[in-house]
């Protein structure tokens, strides 16, 4: 940016909203003439403030759509998880245990995992939920999902999980599933969400993350030794449903 001298010193800065620009950075073209041009073609579309109105169309479809789910759980676990295997069996149990008992099941709309519990929940004829995400490697909505929401953005779909969920059922999983358990857990130590049972299914699975949680961060003082009530532990689709129901979810009856 060229100094202030007396020739440009006066020149009338240009507004665009809340933000000021003088001197050099006030030459650039305005958003009503990049609009009006057509030469610039799509460029437009990849700028950030047209992003962040794609994002809020985000919001406003999942909440809208979302909006009548009545009672449910979200379901994680991996996506890689393969049918007849014992984590995709408990998957599709959990789904049918939840739907059964009148609660709605969401997950994350892909295969393994997500795809077992959706599939629980709609052969029991239960809500079944799919907020998928585009990924490079597109696998699309699974086959089981009966109301399905397709995002662009990881964190305005990590919103409906918590805000249309009454609970957290986590079944094994890789980075995915540890992302979406660890952001529920801040948002319950964070106390933004309340009454939110957060249940994880395999004690041999999770047993050596929770032992390191309280053998290291909280004898390292990084963590309180009340948060690891934060999360139960069950071994079985039954055991980790009626703790669901234990901790407050109620179903539509
Ligand atoms: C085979 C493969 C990688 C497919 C990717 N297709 C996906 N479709 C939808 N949600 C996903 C996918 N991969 C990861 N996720 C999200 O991350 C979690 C699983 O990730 P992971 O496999 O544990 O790490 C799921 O609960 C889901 O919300």
């Amino acid at each position: 940016m060229s100094a202030p001298t007396e020739s440009n010193r006066h020149r009338s800065p240009r507004r665009k909203g809340p933000v000021e620009l003088r001197r050099d950075q006030a030459h650039g073209s305005t958003a009503d003439s990049r609009l009006l041009d057509s030469r610039n073609g799509g460029d437009f579309t990849h700028t950030d403030p047209w992003r962040v109105m794609r994002i809020q169309s985000e919001f406003v479809e999942g909440f809208g759509a979302l909006a009548n789910v009545g009672p449910a759980v979200s379901v994680f676990g991996s996506a890689r998880t393969k049918p007849g295997s014992i984590h995709y069996e408990m998957g599709v149990e959990v789904g049918r245990r939840l739907a059964e008992a009148g609660i709605g099941v969401i997950t994350g709309g892909g295969p393994g995992s997500m795809e077992a519990a959706n599939r629980g929940a709609c052969e029991a004829g239960g809500l079944s939920v799919g907020l998928g995400i585009e990924l490079p490697f597109e696998q699309g909505m699974n086959d089981w999902v009966d109301l399905g929401i397709n995002f662009r953005y990881f964190f305005a779909r990590k919103t409906m999980f918590v805000k249309y969920a009454q609970g957290f059922i986590v079944l094994p999983g890789g980075l995915g599933t540890l992302d979406e358990l660890f952001e529920a857990m801040v948002l319950v130590q964070t106390h933004k969400v309340t009454s939110f049972p957060i249940v994880l299914i395999g004690k041999d699975f999770w047993g050596p993350l929770l032992e390191w949680i309280s053998s290291r961060l909280v004898a390292d003082g990084l963590v309180s030794s009340k948060d690891l009530n934060i999360v139960a532990l069950a071994d079985s689709a039954e055991e980790a449903v009626n703790m669901m129901l234990a901790g407050g979810v109620t179903g539509r009856r």
